[in-house]
């Protein structure tokens, strides 16, 4: 085990653990290990990049730690829960109360306002209409989107959805939100304020994030910067990033 990577932090919460993950996709006979032996410990509050060359692993790492796949072996903790330990339904629960997704593309569901796409993870959690509304709108101004509350996802800029986006994923206020090329489909200038915006809204609500990305000036700005390469990951110096 990696002491660089695992970075224990007894007098701090941790928002996500890794141990012993490992993937190999199987289809028919055709058998792709991507890693094994990955560990990984992340924080409360903490933000992590995840590098690596193109196919190393990085969205199936984050697919493991969001739940949303399950490792060949190794266990996932979230908020402190063994993943692998829960139901279907539970896991989906603890998924949406703790963990915030941010894609490259924005998964809004085309049928609804922003503010209705913002409101559905606090609905799905067991909030009363009242409070997800609430939440939802200071969440939808918290990323300028105070005017915009009743657009549909077609209706907005790409730099709008993204920050609608963002706010869906935070608006949980989750232990952890999982970041693949969330910026990724943006011009450069729209990129870099989405990517401020998000960064400020986990500090503010002490929110940790594992950002994978390519782009290490975006890495660079985070707490650590891992890179996954021939199926290890490794805590990278700054002056290597
Ligand atoms: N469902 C699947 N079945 C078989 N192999 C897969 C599957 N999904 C991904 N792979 C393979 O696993 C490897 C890792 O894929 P992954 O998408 O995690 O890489 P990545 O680092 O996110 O790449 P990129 O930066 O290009 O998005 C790749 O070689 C890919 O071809």
């Amino acid at each position: 085990m990696s002491e660089a990577v695992m970075q224990p932090q007894k007098h701090q919460g941790e928002a996500l653990r890794a141990e012993g993950l490992a993937m190999t996709y199987a289809e028919g006979k055709l058998r792709t290990p991507v890693f094994d032996g990955i560990d990984l410990s992340v924080h409360s509050g903490e933000t992590v990049a995840i590098l690596g060359a193109s196919g190393a692993g990085k969205s199936t790492l984050l697919h493991l730690l969001g739940g949303l796949d399950t490792p060949t072996a190794g266990e996932v903790f979230v908020a402190g829960q063994k993943m692998s330990s829960l139901s279907d339904s539970a896991r989906g629960a603890l998924r949406n109360k703790a963990l915030g997704f941010v894609y490259q593309f924005h998964h809004l569901l085309p049928e609804f306002t922003a503010l209705e796409n913002v409101m559905l993870p606090v609905l799905l959690s067991g909030a009363h209409v009242p409070d997800a509304l609430k939440r939802a709108k200071v969440l939808l101004e918290a990323v300028g989107l105070g005017h915009r509350l009743e657009h549909k996802p077609g209706e907005l800029s790409g730099g709008e959805r993204q920050r609608a986006a963002v706010a869906r994923a935070l608006v949980n206020r989750p232990a952890c939100v999982l970041g693949d090329e969330p910026t990724g489909n943006l011009d450069e200038k729209t990129a870099s304020t989405v990517f401020e915006l998000m960064l400020a809204l986990n500090h503010e609500q002490q929110t940790s994030l594992v950002l994978v990305t390519h782009d290490r000036r975006l890495a660079r700005r985070l707490d650590r910067v891992l890179e996954l390469h021939e199926g290890k990951l490794r805590q990278l110096r700054p002056d290597e990033v």
